[in-house]
């Protein structure tokens, strides 16, 4: 199997306290791993972990097998959209991607591609300050897309979008991992990640549960919400 995002025993102290310690769970080409958890669980830690933003006190997290930090041109391996990463409220939605694409260093073309894939391509010209929320997200997701790389690391991708666009992002989902990529995907929205990802990873501070989301859902009688609840519980 190959594996595209890997964390061996990712640990990271805030002051005296670590956010997250001894995470280990790997992220294999073709699936979608969600990763849940209570808030300040550890979760964004952990996705800013395996992206370079923040450094491990001690254990690592790797994609393709290296520090991100360490690729060459990050974007076309790994795209990411993490809470806090903010556009530019005066530019178009075009003219993002257009910086994000040039940033990313790809040869090829994909910003209306792109733009088409996440159904922005009738608000392309709107300046970002313009947008819903829901549009927003999908500008984020956009600018993650247009490196064209395997693997995503979303922060609540979910957050903002009405039920039409959660269902484009469930189908965007598993279309992105059928074609042999992966997602790293934090989300609060049980009932929907249920629907997405092929394994799942509850976390706080350490990792509760990992498994596939058939073995979550059986733990909790045929639910990830009640699985989520009494691993929760158990951990008290
Ligand atoms: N920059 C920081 N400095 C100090 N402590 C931090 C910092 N960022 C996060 N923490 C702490 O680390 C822990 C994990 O926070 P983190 O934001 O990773 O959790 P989370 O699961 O993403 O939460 P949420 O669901 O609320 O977004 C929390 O106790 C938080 O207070």
């Amino acid at each position: 199997m190959t594996i595209h995002a890997s964390f061996e025993q990712f640990s990271k102290k805030r002051g005296t306290r670590f956010a997250v310690e001894g995470l280990t769970f790997d992220v294999p080409a073709g699936q979608v791993v969600g990763l849940i958890g209570p808030n300040g669980a550890g979760k964004s830690t952990a996705l800013a972990g395996l992206t370079g933003l923040v450094e491990a006190t001690s254990g690592r997290a790797t994609v393709f097998g290296v520090d991100y930090r360490s690729l060459r041109r990050p974007a076309g391996r790994v795209g990411v959209n993490l809470d806090g990463m903010d556009v530019e409220p005066g530019l178009t939605g075009r003219r993002h991607l257009q910086i994000c694409q040039l940033a990313a260093g790809v040869d090829s073309d994909n910003v209306e591609r792109v733009l088409e894939q996440v159904d922005l391509a009738g608000e392309a010209n709107k300046k970002v300050r313009d947008y819903s929320l829901g549009m927003k997200q999908r500008l984020g997701i956009a600018s993650a897309l247009v490196g064209n790389p395997q693997l995503l690391v979303l922060d609540e991708p979910a957050n903002g979008l009405d039920p039409e666009g959660i269902q484009w992002l469930r189908r965007f989902l598993r279309e992105f991992a059928a074609a042999g990529g992966s997602a790293l995907v934090s989300s609060h929205q049980l009932m929907e990640l249920e629907q997405v990802a092929d394994q799942v990873v509850i976390l706080k501070q350490t990792v509760l549960f990992r498994g596939t989301l058939e073995e979550a859902k059986t733990l909790g009688g045929g639910s990830l919400e009640a699985a989520y609840f009494k691993i929760l519980a158990g951990a008290q």
